[in-house]
């Protein structure tokens, strides 16, 4: 567990795997933080080294007021990165961490050599939507929007389990700050124009059941960038990575492979 002081804000950070191996950053959804990755971390080849941090806002990391531009959140990943030395890195960002891996992209192409564009979009929800979910939470606190979370988030039958229940305690525990600092930057962010732009590989991965960014819109996001590839992952949700880590770390697998970024 490791904290990068970058002045204006403590990011909490974990390195894994190989020092010396080519870089993989994984970029968390809104109300999780860096634990989303757990399950998929040990199914990942071997070789790489892997960053996963918490957003400001989220987990161990800094909690300012908000608002969060996009922007700032884009700046951290950049000078996290700078802080620990990486570049040239395969970046898997799920939701809003797929926004933010956009945001990079096309901001330090130095930094980014593939995208995985999990579970995301271009631009997520409307600025009405964002805004309703803002006010309920500052009104009555994010209790008040977790059972809808998770319909959202998982397929019926995972909403039973115990997990599901661990899920819906890290969605309340998240800092109210942070996720409508977070909220704010989401409803500000459309990048259909710059990731239009984009010349890089890219992987799109969606869920049959997401009900947050379903697969017509992860594809739709997908084709923005010639020759992308999109994968669906049937029966699962807004987090494949938690509810079939299996399928998500072996479509991740195969594109790393096949993008060269790890000898196969
Ligand atoms: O809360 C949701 O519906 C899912 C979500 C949108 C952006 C994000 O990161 O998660």
């Amino acid at each position: 567990m490791l904290m990068a002081d970058l002045g204006d804000i403590r990011l909490n950070y974990q390195l894994h795997g190989d020092p010396e191996g080519p870089p993989l950053v994984l970029i968390h959804a809104l109300g999780t933080d860096l634990r989303l990755w757990d399950k998929i971390l040990p199914l990942l080849p071997r070789g790489l080294r892997v960053l996963r941090y918490s957003l400001r806002g989220h987990g161990l990391s800094d909690a300012p007021n908000p608002p969060y531009p996009m922007g700032t959140l884009v700046r951290d990943a950049e000078r996290l990165m700078e802080h620990v030395g990486m570049r040239d890195a395969l970046v898997v960002g799920l939701s809003i961490g797929g926004l933010v891996a956009q945001g990079l992209a096309v901001k330090r192409l130095d930094l980014v050599r593939a995208l995985v564009l999990s579970n995301t979009a271009a631009k997520i929800g409307t600025a009405e939507i964002w805004r309703q979910r803002i006010a309920l939470i500052e009104d009555k606190g994010l209790e008040a929007i977790a059972d809808a979370t998770l319909e959202r988030w998982f397929p019926k039958p995972f909403r039973q389990t115990d997990e599901a229940l661990a899920w819906r305690h890290m969605v309340t525990r998240t800092p109210r700050h942070g996720y409508v600092g977070c909220a704010h930057a989401i409803a500000g962010t459309d990048f259909y124009t710059p990731t239009s732009g984009l010349r890089l590989p890219v992987l799109a991965i969606a869920g049959s059941e997401d009900g947050s960014t379903p697969p017509d819109l992860v594809r739709e996001t997908a084709e923005l960038v010639p020759g992308s590839r999109f994968h669906l992952i049937r029966g699962a949700g807004h987090l494949p990575c938690v509810d079939k880590p299996a399928d998500y770390a072996e479509a991740l697998t195969a594109f790393i492979h096949e993008t060269g970024h790890l000898a196969a």
